[in-house]
């Protein structure tokens, strides 16, 4: 009897094991509710409950040891390295992160404001493209995710060119002027929780921070998805807009950004037809 239980114990861990080793991994992969929920909640928290770290900071960990210091390029493969082969973590990454070196370089900004640090990985990948009188601006409510993404930023080198605003964009934006005597922003990157890109879009607007040409580069407009500031933005006569299709950071589920050129204030609503401008 005992031999028996001792093999069907057996027989069952196997099964567990490669069901949580295959399958758990094929199902992520391709569905982004179960992506989110099983990199964002349940894989996060078991490790954080293990290691008794924050994944911020088993992150950081990784840039140090792996990373050359005052090489940018070298701290992206790092974490690259580090979500592709040891834990997910929510940067913009590297299929995505391509078309935002693209965007920054074609846009060639002299001001730039981004929405969203956290490790600091997208304001890496910004600031390495700037010429050298151009600052970012990066805004973050979390201090644990400030404090790290500008250990991150030391780590390439890029402390003098970062400005890192711990707070809610909300209270931030409107004091963008008188904080750095900015005029307006040639470049922003929305990064964010999804649920403040229409609000902060129009803040910027309200607060005239926007000006002809300004280009607005949104994430994650397929997934987790933003709908009603898509709506806003393409329907919109103030914005020429155009939709790069890429993936969720480090998985095959289906996301894109969103580029929007403002044309200027001309008020009014059209039909965009997206497909032309694919
Ligand atoms: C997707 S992550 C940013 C990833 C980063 N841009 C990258 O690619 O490396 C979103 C971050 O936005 C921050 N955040 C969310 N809502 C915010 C708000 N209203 N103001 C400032 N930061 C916010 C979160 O704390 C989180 O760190």
């Amino acid at each position: 009897v005992l031999m028996t239980t001792v093999c069907l114990l057996s027989v069952v861990l196997v099964g567990l094991y490669a069901v949580c080793r295959c399958m758990i991994p094929w199902l992520v992969q391709s569905n982004s509710t179960l992506a989110l929920l099983w990199y964002d909640f349940v894989l996060e928290m078991t490790l954080d409950l293990l290691t008794r770290t924050t994944r911020p900071q088993r992150l950081l960990r990784a840039v140090i040891i792996n990373a050359v210091r005052g090489d940018p390029d070298s701290v992206i493969r790092a974490i690259d390295h580090f979500c592709k082969h040891t834990e997910w973590a929510m940067n913009i990454g590297d299929e995505k992160g391509a078309i935002l070196d693209s965007v920054v370089m074609e846009t060639s900004p002299s001001t730039v404001l981004e929405l969203g640090t956290y490790c600091g990985y997208s304001a890496v990948r910004i600031t390495r493209l700037l010429p050298p009188s151009t600052r970012l601006i990066t805004v973050e409510m979390n201090p644990d995710y400030a404090c790290v993404a500008r250990q991150v930023i030391q780590h390439a080198g890029l402390q003098d060119k970062v400005c890192v605003l711990e707070g809610q964009s909300a209270d931030l934006i409107p004091k963008m002027a008188e904080m750095f005597g900015i005029q307006t922003f040639d470049f922003v990157f929305l990064d964010h929780w999804k649920d403040r890109y229409l609000p902060d879009i129009r803040l910027l607007e309200d607060c005239s921070l926007l000006a002809q040409g300004s280009v607005v580069l949104a994430d994650n407009v397929v997934c987790p998805g933003t709908p009603d500031y898509l709506n806003y933005i393409r329907s919109n006569l103030n914005y020429r807009s155009r939709f790069y299709q890429a993936h969720l950071e480090y998985t095959r589920v289906l996301d894109g950004l969103e580029k929007s050129e403002y044309l200027g204030c001309r008020q009014g609503k059209r039909q965009v037809d997206r497909e032309t401008d694919r």
